[in-house]
């Protein structure tokens, strides 16, 4: 008898309103697990001060946009306060194939996507210790005028009563704290019963 886990990659899905800490969670999740692949999404928002094309976001028109729409080069898309973001497809697919474990760090309407069409995925919802809290997290990172800053927490408010639609829930009081659950959940998926592949 021969027992090992299954070879495919897994997809792994971090999900929850803007300024939870999706992006500084998933940071510093990939120092601690550097074997994850993190996919970059495409977007026709601005880059923000810092923000690299190729490493934070492709960074696209509408146009060039709509035109990986048409040419089915996204897994998902979603239209988010006025901007279009989306998952390319071929990193993600190749990537799984390859065997490694990728992560998509998407919003709620994304990962609805997902879960039609890759319904083994691993779908965790961060959630904020408070909604003051997350407020206070999207104030502080002074990315937001007053009218995005309102249109996100509208989201936000959508975007909570979707949470049972999700395998896990992950609150984000402290980064680390976040980040050792997320890991402890893609590390006891890989272990699940129905991973285990037997052969004679
Ligand atoms: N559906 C989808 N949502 C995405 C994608 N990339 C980013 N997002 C989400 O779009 C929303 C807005 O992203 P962004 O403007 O970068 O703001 P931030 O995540 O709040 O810093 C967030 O909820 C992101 O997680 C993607 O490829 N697909
Ligand atoms: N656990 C946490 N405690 C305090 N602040 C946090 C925490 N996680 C994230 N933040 C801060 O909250 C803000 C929003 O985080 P960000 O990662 O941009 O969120 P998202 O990607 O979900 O929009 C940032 O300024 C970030 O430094």
């Amino acid at each position: 008898m021969k027992a090992h886990y299954q070879t495919q990659g897994f997809l792994i899905i971090l999900s929850g309103p803007s300024g939870v800490g999706k992006g500084t969670v998933c940071t510093a999740l990939r120092k601690r697990m550097p074997e994850l692949a993190y996919s970059v999404s495409a977007t026709t928002r601005a880059p923000r001060e810092g923000e690299k094309d190729g490493v934070n976001y492709f960074f696209k028109t509408v146009e060039e946009f709509k035109q990986m729409i048409e040419n089915e080069e996204l897994i998902e898309w979603a239209q988010y306060v006025d901007n279009y973001y989306g998952t390319p497809r071929h990193f993600v697919e190749e990537t799984l194939a390859s065997g490694k474990d990728v992560i998509l760090e998407i919003d709620v309407q994304g990962a609805h996507q997902v879960k039609e069409r890759f319904p083994h995925a691993i779908f965790i919802f961060l959630l904020p210790p408070t909604i003051e809290e997350l407020k206070n997290r999207i104030i502080g990172r002074g990315s937001e005028t007053e009218i995005t800053l309102a249109h996100r927490l509208n989201a936000a408010t959508d975007e909570f009563k979707q949470i049972n639609q999700y395998d896990y829930v992950v609150i984000n009081d402290e980064v680390e704290k976040a980040c050792e659950r997320v890991e402890a959940i893609i590390k006891a998926e890989h272990c699940r019963v129905d991973r285990l592949v037997m052969t004679e």
